[in-house]
């Protein structure tokens, strides 16, 4: 990407992040996900904290637990949750129909377990990753690692073609120890269909489709804020 575009992308993904701060209250259980926009997200609410602001919250990852901490924000266990007031998440693709591809940073798991806890799950993006249709980003899909070749085949039997993500010259490996298989399904016509299928595959932990879990997308293009619910 062209460094003016980068430039262009990351004030958006700062503009966006910045107006779903502002939806987080005081006494908040805030669900904080992962990825380059959340991380500005995570900036701005870190410093909401450090002027006063008394949260707590859930991270989806490693890196976003140690970036929260960091600038003073608590975090909570996720395991011991049974609601998240307020998540803000990023996303690889979404469409107005609210569905979404996630996983681009391997956090999709986490990230689902926190969107579907959340009463207000906030999705923050910039303009590039509105999409008609989604697809044209692979579908993530976290496989526990000794069903990798079942799951590699049971994909390819839906009609998609998997591959092993590498980061590094290195199998990639998630916060729970398990691979990622990044599915190209090309476009898809019922992602609902195939989040279902994908669910029904033994040996799956989760996917990169989030179906019905999303309550607004807030997405920056330009100088304009869009929302999207
Ligand atoms: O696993 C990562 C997440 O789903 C991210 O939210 C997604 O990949 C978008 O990341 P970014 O904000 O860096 O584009």
């Amino acid at each position: 990407m062209e460094k003016t575009n980068q430039n262009q992308q990351d004030a958006e993904k700062q503009a966006a992040a910045l107006a779903a701060v502002k939806y987080v209250k005081e006494g908040d259980v805030v669900g904080l996900g992962t990825g380059s926009t959340t991380a500005f997200a995570i900036k701005a609410l870190g410093k909401r904290v450090q002027e006063g602001l008394n949260i707590t919250a859930a991270a989806s990852s490693v890196a976003t637990e140690k970036l929260a901490k960091s600038l003073g924000i608590e975090i909570l266990d996720l395991g011991t949750l049974s609601k998240i007031d307020i998540s803000i998440d990023g996303a690889d693709e979404f469409t107005e129909s609210l569905d979404l591809i996630k996983g681009g940073g391997g956090a999709l798991f986490r990230e689902k377990i926190i969107a579907s806890l959340s009463k207000n799950a906030i999705v923050i993006t910039d303009a590039s990753k509105k999409v008609k249709k989604l697809g044209a980003f692979t579908v993530p899909v976290e496989v526990i690692p000794l069903a990798y070749q079942y799951v590699f085949d049971q994909i390819n039997l839906l009609g998609g073609q998997g591959k092993l993500r590498i980061k590094e010259n290195k199998t990639f490996i998630t916060d729970n120890g398990n691979v990622i298989i990044d599915a190209d399904f090309g476009l898809i016509d019922n992602p609902a269909k195939l989040s279902s299928d994908l669910n029904q595959i033994n040996g799956v932990l989760a996917h990169g489709l989030f179906i019905n879990i999303t309550s607004k997308v807030v997405m920056s293009e330009g100088t304009e804020i869009i929302v999207f619910e």
